[in-house]
């Protein structure tokens, strides 16, 4: 790794237009402060109170279906709905509203509330990715925006156990979406080729940052990344959404997922908590446009910093100045990633092992 990491510097992220700094040596420093309580040690199958399992009653009253593979059902709590009155012109520039309309779906993976995404059968994550291409196509013919997020891990804000995501359609493009469009639009104009195609290409070349490959897809902790183990999931061909992917792409992904999460889940050996989500070139109106600029993507903030226990906070000068991270990711590929699969005591697995070897 070159001397120049040694010392702090800034990193330039091109999908945000914003800077990254990067103290590489701060890990040293003594830890006093929030320790998380350890994740939940074990999740039952099945439990008769979850409104998320096979055949239970929701908040709203619905019975979900013995669904077998993946359930949609519309969010009972929705932060956007299909109609909402537009506020209207606003009176002065600094007091500015707009009409909010979208649909909240909540997307089981599988009908067992103990198994994770790495821990399923690679055809049963195919399934999730055909069900995410789904509904892209379905919401996408009317709402800009379809945002695919997974809130992993009590520890990100999630709610409940069962393996799930959300699926939330607006009628406007998101502040960060919006703002990785511009970067990529900018990019695109000035050098002829779509921003993150050319990066993953650089970063198969140079292998300082890659967490794991395939003929199809790449995964790397990105020259800017502002978590420690945060990674960036790329597609080798150009693809504008993910309901543009081919059968052998959405196979190839579902493998590399496995492998990806599975690396999460063993550098601390604790299920991996994480926030991630899909980014592709935006739906509804700009069906139309020309999105050549955009290159489908995944990224994967996890908030761990040092142990299982230990996170990072984006707090005081990340909030108040800009990002700052500990480690340099080239630090955390040649220390931690490059282990394959440790052998874990199967005696203590909770998980189905079929799926793991
Ligand atoms: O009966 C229920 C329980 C939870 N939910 C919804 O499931 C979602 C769980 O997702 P999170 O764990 O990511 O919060 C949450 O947004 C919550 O509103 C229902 O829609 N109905």
């Amino acid at each position: 790794v070159s001397r120049t990491f040694q010392h702090q510097h800034l990193r330039y992220n091109p999908l945000r237009d914003s800077w990254v700094l990067v103290s590489a040596h701060r890990m040293k420093r003594p830890w006093a402060g929030q320790v998380e309580k350890p994740a939940e040690e074990h999740v039952p199958r099945y439990d008769p109170c979850n409104p998320l399992c096979p055949g239970n009653t929701r908040a709203n009253g619905e019975v979900n279906p013995h669904y077998d593979s993946t359930f949609v059902f519309e969010n009972d709590f929705p932060a956007l709905q299909p109609d909402a009155p537009d506020p209207g012109p606003h009176q002065h520039p600094l007091f500015q509203s707009k009409a909010a309309r979208g649909v909240c779906k909540v997307m089981c993976f599988h009908p067992w509330s103990d198994v994770t995404l790495p821990l399923m059968k690679k055809e049963e994550v195919v399934k999730v990715i055909d069900k995410w291409a789904e509904l892209v196509e379905e919401l996408g013919a009317t709402y800009p925006w379809v945002q695919i997020f997974e809130n992993k891990g009590a520890m990100m804000g999630c709610s409940n156990p069962h393996p799930h995501c959300q699926v939330w359609a607006s009628n406007f493009l998101p502040n960060e979406p919006a703002l990785s469009d511009r970067c990529q639009r900018a990019y695109y104009q000035k050098h002829g080729e779509p921003l993150l195609l050319e990066y993953a290409k650089q970063e198969a070349e140079k292998k300082e940052r890659v967490v794991v490959e395939s003929s199809d897809w790449l995964a790397v902790v990105p020259y800017w990344a502002t978590w420690p183990y945060q990674t960036l999931l790329l597609p080798r061909r150009h693809v504008l959404r993910i309901s543009d992917l081919t059968k052998d792409e959405r196979e190839d992904l579902a493998d590399i997922m496995k492998r990806l999460l599975t690396k999460y889940d063993n550098l601390f050996e604790v299920s991996f908590p994480y926030s991630m989500g899909w980014h592709g070139a935006p739906t509804g109106p700009y069906l139309e446009g020309d999105n050549s600029h955009w290159q489908l993507h995944a990224h994967y903030y996890p908030p761990l910093l040092r142990s299982a226990l230990v996170k990072k906070f984006m707090v005081g000068y990340e909030m108040l100045a800009l990002e700052q991270r500990d480690l340099t990711p080239e630090q955390v590929i040649s220390t931690t990633w490059l282990c394959e699969i440790r052998l874990l005591d199967l005696s203590d697995m909770r998980f189905d092992v079929r799926s793991y070897f």
